[in-house]
């Protein structure tokens, strides 16, 4: 292991802001037994998106014990399409209102159930919240004490990094889950055969697009559906209430925009000034700070720098969404960026890019505003112990620490 990669294992985040000013762009974390580079210069990053066609997309070396060998998240070809086709277009567009009613019952009960005075993490709070509202999307109504056990088992695993890291390099990877849970998650999938409505349901109801599928291929894919539809959602609305009560004015501001509407959140033309919020904290603090990996299959060239077939190169939505000439001062949190102005291209990717863009995108920004709307408008809030550097890896994902509190001093009905 060298130097670069060292440091980029235990001290990731203080290792990346390090390299903000770099002007290069591209870096080397490992050069055996297969060479890895981070890439985070804006036309290399748009490149390998637009190129994506040409990659293999390796499994996580974290995710992959939680995740299974066959989930949708490292699946290539005909699968890997098959499953796009199939769980795209209930999450987004139009399809999406049907949705609107879930997060709003959950996000609600989940106000109605703070009681001022009270301090809860914020991170557990979101991820609560979030996970709800996946687990009915796939699952139909599900057994709390079940998404307990799951919580449990991913805490376990991502809770800390610095157990993470003992599991992958001094045992034998991040612990799978235990058979009992596999067993009820796929018995809870099956028990949604008769409704398409859900996302089990639809996989379910196949129609020979996914010919084989098992048990086994069933619980990776409900699984990486359970966990990818939540930890970073819960992670950008925690990252939204954090960056709003960092900022008094805009907060304020907000608070207005929402008086002066009856809009739930969903439409993000009708709370233009929320979205911006919700666009900036992306920008500033990304759930995902990494792209999946791409794998050369061929022999090539990345900003003039040969690269052999099997270079295995991560994208850093992290560093790209610092690029100063993009984002000046781009520590600032200054959600002006994202009002009346074109997104910067090649210099935004919270959702990652390509082939493998985040098929939950949309439902993400919906939730994010919605829930996000709710508090705001029924809770008076603020954060504890916010000065006390709140950033975490939960794997790959960027998460404020658990010991964030959210104190709620407020509730209105
Ligand atoms: C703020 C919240 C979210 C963020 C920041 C996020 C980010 C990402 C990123 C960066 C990727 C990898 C893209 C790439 O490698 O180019 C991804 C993939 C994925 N995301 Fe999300 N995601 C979010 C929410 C969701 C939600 C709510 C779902 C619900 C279903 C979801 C499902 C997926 C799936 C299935 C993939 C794999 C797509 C594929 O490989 O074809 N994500 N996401």
């Amino acid at each position: 292991m060298n130097r670069n990669e060292f440091r980029w294992l235990t001290r990731t985040i203080p290792f990346l802001d390090a390299h903000i000013d770099d002007p290069a762009g591209v870096l080397e974390l490992r050069a055996r037994p297969a060479r890895r580079l981070l890439v985070w210069h804006p036309v290399a990053i748009d490149w390998i998106f637009r190129s994506d066609q040409r990659f293999r997309h390796a499994a996580s070396r974290t995710l992959r014990p939680l995740l299974g060998e066959q989930s949708l998240l490292w699946a290539e070809g005909a699968r890997h399409a098959a499953y796009r086709q199939m769980l795209g277009p209930p999450l987004r567009g139009s399809r999406l209102t049907a949705i609107h009613g879930i997060v709003s019952d959950t996000v609600h009960g989940a106000i109605d159930a703070l009681v001022p005075p009270t301090v809860v993490s914020l991170a557990d709070w979101t991820r609560t919240v979030t996970l709800r509202i996946i687990s009915r999307l796939v699952l139909g109504q599900v057994d709390d004490r079940l998404l307990a056990s799951f919580t449990n088992w991913i805490h376990r695993a991502l809770g800390s990094p610095w157990r993470t890291l003992a599991y992958r390099y001094l045992w034998r990877g991040v612990p799978r889950s235990s058979e009992e849970l596999d067993h009820k998650l796929v018995r809870c999938a099956k028990a949604t055969a008769n409704q398409p409505a859900t996302l089990a349901g639809l996989l379910l109801a196949h129609d020979g697009l996914l010919p084989g599928l098992d048990d086994s291929e069933l619980r990776d894919q409900i699984v990486s559906l359970l966990f990818a539809g939540h930890e970073t959602t819960a992670a950008a609305t925690a990252w939204t209430l954090y960056w709003l009560d960092r900022n008094d004015t805009v907060r304020r501001d907000v608070v207005s925009e929402l008086d002066a509407t009856s809009a739930d959140g969903s439409d993000a033309t009708q709370i233009p000034l929320l979205h911006a919020v919700v666009q900036e904290a992306l920008r500033l603090s990304p759930p995902a700070m990494l792209a999946g990996n791409r794998v050369l299959t061929t022999d090539s060239e990345l900003l003039g720098l040969p690269l052999a077939a099997g270079t295995i190169l991560t994208p850093c939505i992290y560093l790209t969404h610092r690029w100063p000439a993009a984002f000046p001062q781009p520590h600032r949190f200054d959600p002006g960026r994202f009002l009346n102005t074109r997104v910067p291209p090649r210099h935004y990717w919270p959702f990652g890019g390509g082939t493998r863009h985040c098929l939950g995108s949309q439902l993400a920004l919906t939730e994010i505003r919605m829930i996000a709307a709710a508090v705001l408008r029924r809770c008076e809030i603020h954060c504890v112990n916010a000065d006390a550097g709140v950033a975490q890896l939960r794997g790959h994902v960027l998460a404020p620490a658990q010991r964030l509190g959210m104190a709620v001093t407020v509730r209105r009905p």
